[in-house]
């Protein structure tokens, strides 16, 4: 299975090492930048959790008409991508069974709004990773993956691309039901990311302080009931969000270093998706609605705080 990872960042990067390391044929659909010249010219080096480095060969393709025929596309731009990246990589996407592991609502929507003849695959993944340097990833952390049928014809490869997933170290479970993992996911992120971007604070601060726990805990409950109100069965998602919060204490959490770079946050597919989506269902989230407008104001200052246009 020759599969293409669109999205040279930190997890198409992670993803495409692991799979080139374990013998897949693999090809990184990417933006040219510093990072793919130095994959290309000295391959990928690959810290891993253990602390220890390998250097992977991957291929690397900057141009949608030189890429190869790729059976299956793991997407891994940032969802404020996701729309521009489909249009860029039609031609290679149409041919392919599509995946997104991405974190947020509307991915998979919007992949099958785009390529409506083609299976959908989508799901979440716990493995974190870090671009330390052009051409060197380190592999944060590890965890489970979760994929299943989005959309479309009940043939999608899915159990073929999670065996060559787990294959590559990547264990990967194929789910019945990708909306719910995709929920739950996203409510341990709007239960961290908007509070410890906009309170510049670690993620441990949110169980360790009254106003932290209380601010996680509003924020995830009104974004769990209106998962229940869509037919989500969410679980416990205050526990869970404190549990990933507990276990990453000393992360800054990635909205937090998007608006510290002056990047453009995932604040409209977590907070701003959760806030639309509660309209939809007549539901209130004024804690949400909260979060993304302050997210929305810092990202407006840029990192220099000297305000953009
Ligand atoms: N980093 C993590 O630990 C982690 C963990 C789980 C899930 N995620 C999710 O995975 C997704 C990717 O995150 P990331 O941290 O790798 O982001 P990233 O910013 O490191 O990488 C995204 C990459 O996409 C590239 N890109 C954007 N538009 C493109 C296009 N049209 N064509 C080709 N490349 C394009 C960018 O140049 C960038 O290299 C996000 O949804 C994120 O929330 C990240
Ligand atoms: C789980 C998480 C909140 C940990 O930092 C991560 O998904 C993030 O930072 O977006």
């Amino acid at each position: 299975m020759h599969v293409g990872v669109l999205g040279a960042g930190a997890m198409g990067s992670l993803f495409a090492g692991r799979l080139a390391a374990s013998g897949a044929e693999t090809t990184l659909l990417a933006h040219a930048s510093a990072h793919t010249a130095a994959i290309r010219d000295d391959g990928l080096r690959l810290g891993r959790p253990d602390g220890s480095r390998a250097t992977v060969g991957v291929d690397v393709v900057t141009d949608p008409a030189s890429a190869p025929d790729c059976d299956a596309v793991l997407v891994f731009v940032k969802s404020t991508d996701t729309a521009d990246a489909i249009e860029e990589w039609r031609p290679v996407l149409t041919d392919a069974t599509v995946a997104t592991l991405q974190n947020g609502l509307g991915n998979a929507a919007a992949l099958v709004a785009a390529l409506p003849e083609d299976g959908v695959l989508a799901g979440t993944t716990s493995h974190g990773a870090v671009v330390e340097e052009p051409g060197v990833v380190r592999h944060a952390g590890t965890g489970n993956t979760r994929l299943g049928r989005w959309d479309g014809p009940n043939d999608a490869p899915v159990e073929r691309l999670a065996a060559t997933l787990s294959s590559a170290g990547i264990d990967t479970a194929v789910v019945a039901d990708p909306r719910t993992a995709v929920w739950r996911k996203v409510l341990v992120n709007v239960g961290i990311n908007a509070a410890t971007a906009l309170a510049r604070v670690e993620n441990g601060a949110l169980v360790e302080r009254e106003s932290g726990e209380r601010l996680l805990r509003r924020a995830v409950s009104e974004a769990a009931r209106v998962a229940r109100a869509e037919g989500v069965a969410v679980g416990d998602p205050v526990a869970e969000t404190r549990r990933v919060a507990e276990r990453t204490a000393s992360n800054a959490s990635s909205m937090r270093q998007d608006l510290e770079r002056g990047r453009a946050t995932e604040v409209e597919a977590l907070h701003g998706a959760v806030v639309s989506r509660a309209s939809e269902q007549d539901l209130p989230a004024p804690v949400n609605r909260t979060l993304a407008d302050l997210v929305r104001l810092a990202e407006s200052q840029g990192s220099s705080g000297r305000g953009q246009p």
